[in-house]
């Protein structure tokens, strides 16, 4: 028994031994496991708060804004919630983009060059290397690596970037988007006077229509406060794009907003221009010794115009300033909803326009046949949804001076537009920058806030790399320089062609085009590109046409462009 009883007990100490070493094992093992899943937790946590950090971003492109338009560039237009924008933030007065609407947008998206990014030529689509009419798979988009980092991504508002399924901007990195695929339409209605009558409008990719009655500007925004408003309560941060259509013609807007400009224009566009350039002094935008161009020659003298005539022009004015006005009471609407739930001041905004001031006035119910039917453009109708009225060169020269010509041109009044940074990350307050930036270096601002990295392939293709630089040194502060002096910048649109290196720009837009059709200026005393160096600064022409040849090559241009097919 004892031995029995020994050997119980012996045994029993052993496993009593055994036990006592599981359990403190056991022990260890949950400590370190309790160890590793605090430290995974606070990891977590630490993670989850740089998401929660990073800022929202909402980039706000106006269709064909002149210049000196806003409130904030000297502008009577009143435009308090952009301005605000300005006051609380940077002013560009060097910003460029292309010279038309669908490069700029390719290029904007693209971070490159629209031949790159496939938009060499607005209106074609080819097989041809640079003109293929789409975004393609040489290029990736903000959209597209935001959503990879974790952001939400919105777009409300005009695509113009090609108009098959694969190429929507639902295939193009945005979660939600509600977009008119071309170029233009009717601000209330779905009639269309670019594609057989109707425009194309879609949803997350699905075709849609336009509810007649609605607003563009008004509809755009609203959208996008419900895709904001749907994930609101997440973690994430979004970027929103509001592709507004305004103020791009035909030139509609209700009453309310054009009427307090009634009167405002009636002694004419060279006056309003005069006012411009004086106007954007006094704001600090443009140099004292700045001087207004010649007019481009389509333009009749004011003075030349019949009574009716004055009056129907100075309506246009009118109609176009409540257009703008109506963009400002929407972005003033997105910034309220923005407050409303928190995150305005986690939000950096950014408000261009996506070319200089536009000319075309082709299409009227004048002398635009098929819109003869629909529209009526008296002068009681105008603004009406059913007029179709353009404000024209005229009004456009005003509204890009002091510089020369207007949107299609590589002319700084085609390509130098108004540029505001604000909000979140932006440490210089109420500032105006002068140095030269363009489109270009938005993509890389973006990707540096968000901590996207920009990949050499996206989804097993190469992919070009970045041309421009972030912002971000800039914005907040850590550096006062922006590009090298020496900074070369150049972009073609059907034969529209510029090059700058630092101050010097060789600009063409002569038909044909032709090398030697390039002139000189030195925009350091000459903004308004009137003064023709290249016979006396003979080496800093070939310098510059050099530079030329270089990026002609790399970016495949073709002048004149391969036909649609
Ligand atoms: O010629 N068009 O058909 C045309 C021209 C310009 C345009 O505006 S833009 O903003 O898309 O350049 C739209 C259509």
């Amino acid at each position: 028994m004892y031995q029995l009883g020994k050997l119980n007990s012996e045994k029993k100490g052993h496993y009593h031994i055994i036990l006592q070493s599981i359990f403190r094992h056991f022990s260890h093992v949950c400590i370190v496991l309790i160890f590793i899943s605090v430290s995974l937790s606070c990891a977590q946590s630490k993670e989850k708060n740089e998401i929660d950090q990073r800022p929202n971003i909402v980039l706000i492109v106006a269709d064909d804004l002149g210049f000196g338009d806003i409130g904030c560039y000297g502008g009577e237009i009143e435009t308090p919630n952009i301005d605000a924008l300005a006051s609380n933030g940077i002013r560009f007065s060097s910003f460029h983009t292309a010279p038309m609407c669908a490069p700029t947008r390719a290029m904007l998206l693209s971070g490159n060059d629209n031949h790159i990014a496939g938009m060499g030529g607005q209106g074609l689509v080819t097989e041809v290397f640079g003109y293929e009419g789409k975004l393609t798979d040489r290029i990736v988009t903000i959209p597209q690596l935001l959503r990879d980092a974790g952001y939400h991504t919105y777009m409300a508002g005009k695509w113009h970037l090609g108009i098959e399924p694969n190429d929507n901007p639902h295939r193009k990195g945005f979660e939600h988007s509600f977009v008119l695929l071309e170029g233009a339409g009717n601000h209330y209605t779905n009639q269309s006077a670019l594609n057989n009558g109707i425009s194309s409008y879609t949803e997350d990719g699905e075709p849609t229509r336009w509810k007649d009655g609605n607003y563009s500007t008004n509809y755009y925004t609203d959208k996008l406060i419900e895709y904001i408003g749907r994930y609101k309560a997440d973690d994430q941060p979004f970027f929103a794009f509001a592709a507004y259509t305004s103020p791009h013609w035909p030139l509609q807007v209700d009453e309310k907003y054009w009427k307090k400009y009634s009167g405002l224009y009636n002694d004419g566009y060279e006056k309003l221009r005069e006012r411009r350039l004086n106007s954007l002094k006094k704001a600090g935008i443009i140099p004292q010794n700045a001087i207004l161009p010649q007019l481009h020659e389509q333009i009749k003298p004011w003075d030349s115009l019949s009574e009716v005539e004055k009056m129907k022009e100075a309506r246009k004015m009118e109609l176009y300033a409540g257009m703008v006005d109506n963009l400002d009471d929407n972005i003033g609407r997105l910034i309220t909803y923005l407050k409303e739930i928190g995150e305005f001041e986690n939000t950096l905004f950014v408000f261009i326009s996506d070319n200089g001031a536009a000319h075309r006035d082709f299409i009227n119910a004048e002398n635009y046949s098929s819109l003869r039917e629909y529209y009526n453009d008296d002068y009681e109708n105008m603004g009406k949804e059913n007029s179709y009225i353009s404000y024209g060169p005229q009004w456009a020269e005003a509204g890009s001076a002091p510089f020369r010509y207007f949107k299609d041109y590589a002319t700084e009044g085609g390509i130098n537009t108004t540029m505001i940074i604000s909000g979140a990350k932006v440490t210089r307050k109420n500032n105006i920058h002068t140095g030269f930036l363009s489109l270009l270096d938005l993509a890389p601002t973006f990707y540096d806030i968000s901590g996207a990295t920009y990949p050499e392939k996206y989804q097993d293709k190469e992919i070009y790399p970045l041309r421009g630089r972030s912002l971000l040194p800039y914005i907040s502060g850590k550096t006062d320089v922006i590009h090298a002096p020496d900074y070369v910048f150049a972009l073609e649109h059907y034969g529209n062609a510029m090059l700058r290196k630092g101050n010097w720009k060789i600009t063409n837009f002569k038909r044909p085009f032709e090398l030697e059709n390039f002139a000189l200026y030195n925009l350091s005393n000459d903004i308004g590109e009137q003064i023709d160096l290249k016979n006396t600064q003979k080496e800093k022409y070939e310098e510059l046409l050099m530079e030329w040849a270089k990026f002609s090559e790399e970016v495949k241009i073709q002048i004149p462009a391969p036909s649609s097919k």
